[in-house]
């Protein structure tokens, strides 16, 4: 674990009490912070992107519709169970809420989802109409998925899925894809952003800086080729 928490990121010892009920407040505090640097880094302008992490109990604790992510308070951190379904009544979860439940529910060992709405995502899959996928190669950085990749001399799929305002339509287009380990690293939705995944808030939010940097560097290097 990559700040010595238990899966998920809870250390069921030092669990607090947040102001939504049951999500733990260090989780939901892990949560504010990465929406924070989010922003920082430009990757949720206005109120886009999502988060989540795992909770015990076949639960999730994920941001609230429409807020904005880099203003998150603890108390837009809200339960779900695992079918997407509000536990924290009266509150509203991700319009993007299914598609964090189907990867916790392929992997137990994944602690945390992230989504984000970069230039360099929104910009290249945009570029790439009909292209199912961005193939990334020769990159050091593909080594922080260190479960999959152990050097720079591999080629990397990302999947490229077209955009789609009905969730349980686009988790079903995903699925199979996800089933068969097609989408190693994350995936990206057309004009829309990037999804990642990791054992915990801190190893995702890498993923998806590492995607980031990735995605970035293949736009600088098709403008010189
Ligand atoms: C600001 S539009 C972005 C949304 O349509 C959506 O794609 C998004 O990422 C955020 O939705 P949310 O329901 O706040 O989790
Ligand atoms: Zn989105």
């Amino acid at each position: 674990m990559a700040d010595g928490l238990a899966a998920g990121g809870i250390a069921p010892s030092a669990v607090a009490e947040s102001a939504t009920g049951s999500v733990p407040l260090r989780l939901a505090e892990k949560l504010v912070a990465a929406g924070q640097r989010m922003d920082r880094r430009g990757w949720v302008p206005a109120t886009s992107g999502n988060l989540s992490a795992r909770l015990p109990g076949e639960r999730i604790a994920i941001t609230r519709s429409g807020v904005h992510k880099g203003f998150l308070e603890t108390s837009d951190i809200i339960e779900v169970d695992l079918s997407g379904r509000s536990l924290t009544p009266g509150m509203k979860p991700s319009a993007e809420t299914l598609l964090h439940c189907q990867i916790y529910a392929l992997w137990p060992e994944i602690g945390s989802v992230l989504h984000g709405h970069s230039v360099p995502a929104t910009a290249l899959t945009m570029a790439l109409p009909g292209s199912p996928a961005i193939h990334l190669e020769g990159y050091e950085i593909l080594k922080a998925w260190s479960d999959v990749v152990s050097t720079h001399d591999v080629s990397m799929a990302l999947p490229i899925i077209d955009n789609d305002q009905d969730m349980p339509r686009l988790a079903a287009r995903l699925q199979p894809l996800l089933e068969q380990g097609r989408a190693p690293i994350g995936y990206v939705l057309r004009g829309h952003g990037i999804y990642v995944w990791g054992s915990d808030v801190n190893a995702a939010l890498y993923r998806l800086e590492a995607l980031e940097f990735l995605l970035a560097t293949e736009i600088e290097r098709r403008k010189l080729v």
